[in-house]
């Protein structure tokens, strides 16, 4: 049994919450909104985000930082990115040196464009930070319904503490050491989800769907070796798996967000229906400026960019993207399979 505390009472840090709980743990949860921590504790569900599903006795709820954060081993960060930076200078008081961090939120701070992790390092440098990414939806996990993830570290131990931690019959967990990948891949994977769901909201089909996603992890691919991550990782569940479940899952608000807005919602409307956090949006803003910072071609990025934020018409987007220049599948030589290398001498 371990002591958690989870920052952040959203449907994630809840269904995490949950499922640590029901494995045995001791969890203690805090928001910012004592209406919701209320909720968690005199009604023992979140009715707004998690509906119908019962919050374990062993997961007690307080807005209060310092009572949260008391004689735990682990930190779960789980507030939306956009919170990341504040939260971490409030959680910085309290914080003990023996306690690791992990953060579960998938996005980029907008400012700065770096990942959350290295968010979380600036404001905490003596405190070890774990990543926990991978294809998991809240209202799965809170099931029980068999999810796998991926934990990033950069110390072996720190990843095996963290996956025995968060292990359990239905959580398997694997380690990597590839923070970077793992970050990207779940950050960048919303940007290609709202793509989808826009495809879906005009009524595209499976083809298109197909080609975004395969196009899209090229994508994410290319500019994750550009800033050092393992191509491997994009490969793995917080890259093509993650992007498979945020693609296709009706749970998926990225997904949900792109099908209004294909279906000629404007983003704001998307983003109110959705009632929940859209990550993708301030991520697309900031993946476009990273693709220029590291002179990466990402078509499909910059033209989810163009529909976000330039008012571009989402079917004109999706001419643009048909019809640009010409290209290989496959940008550079692929030193694996020579029979490449005298092909592209042509
Ligand atoms: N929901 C999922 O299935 C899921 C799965 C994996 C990762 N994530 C990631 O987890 C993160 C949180 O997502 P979510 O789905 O739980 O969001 P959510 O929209 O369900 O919850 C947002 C929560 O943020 C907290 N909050 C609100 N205002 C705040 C403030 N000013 N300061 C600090 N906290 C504040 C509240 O607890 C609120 O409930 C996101 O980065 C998301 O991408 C979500
Ligand atoms: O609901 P989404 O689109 O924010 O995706 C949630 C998780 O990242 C899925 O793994």
């Amino acid at each position: 049994m371990e002591r958690i505390s989870i920052i952040g009472a959203g449907s994630w840090g809840t269904a995490l919450g949950i499922l640590l709980a029901k494995s045995g743990h001791q969890v203690k949860i805090w928001s910012i909104l004592k209406d919701e921590i209320k909720m968690l504790n005199e009604e023992r569900e979140h009715k707004d985000k998690l509906p119908g599903i019962a919050i374990p006795s062993n997961i007690y709820g307080t807005t209060d930082l310092k009572e949260a954060m008391e004689d735990t081993k682990i930190v779960v960060m789980a507030v939306p990115s956009k919170f990341v930076r504040e939260t971490s200078k409030k959680v910085k008081e309290f914080i003990q040196k023996d306690q690791i961090i992990v953060n579960v939120a998938k996005g980029l701070e907008e400012s700065t464009l770096l990942s959350l992790a290295e968010v979380i390092e600036e404001e905490m440098p003596d405190n070890e930070v774990a990543v926990l990414s991978g294809p998991s939806h809240a209202e799965e996990v809170a099931k029980d319904i068999p999810t796998t993830c991926v934990v990033g570290a950069n110390s072996k131990s720190v990843a095996n503490k963290v996956q025995d931690v968060f292990m359990s019959k239905t959580f398997r967990v694997y380690t990597s050491p590839d923070i970077k990948g793992i970050e990207l891949g779940g950050a960048l994977k919303n940007v290609i989800a709202l793509a989808a769901g826009i495809s879906d909201g005009l009524n595209f089909g499976d083809n298109t769907k197909a080609a975004l996603m395969t196009r899209g992890i090229a994508e994410l691919s290319r500019l994750g070796i550009a800033m050092g991550a393992s191509v491997h990782t994009f490969a793995g569940l917080s890259g093509i798996g993650d992007l498979i479940v945020t693609c296709t899952s009706m749970h998926s608000r990225n997904r949900r967000a792109g099908i209004l807005i294909g279906q000629g919602q404007t983003l704001e409307e998307a983003i109110k229906e959705v009632n929940m956090v859209v990550e993708g949006v301030n991520t697309a803003k900031a993946a476009y400026e990273i693709s220029k910072k590291y002179a990466i071609e990402m078509p499909i990025i910059e033209q989810i960019y163009k529909v976000l934020f330039e008012n571009k018409n989402p079917k004109e987007a999706v001419e643009d993207l048909m019809l640009r220049d010409k290209t290989n599948e496959h940008k550079k030589l692929d030193m694996d399979f020579n029979k490449t290398i005298e092909w592209y001498k042509e």
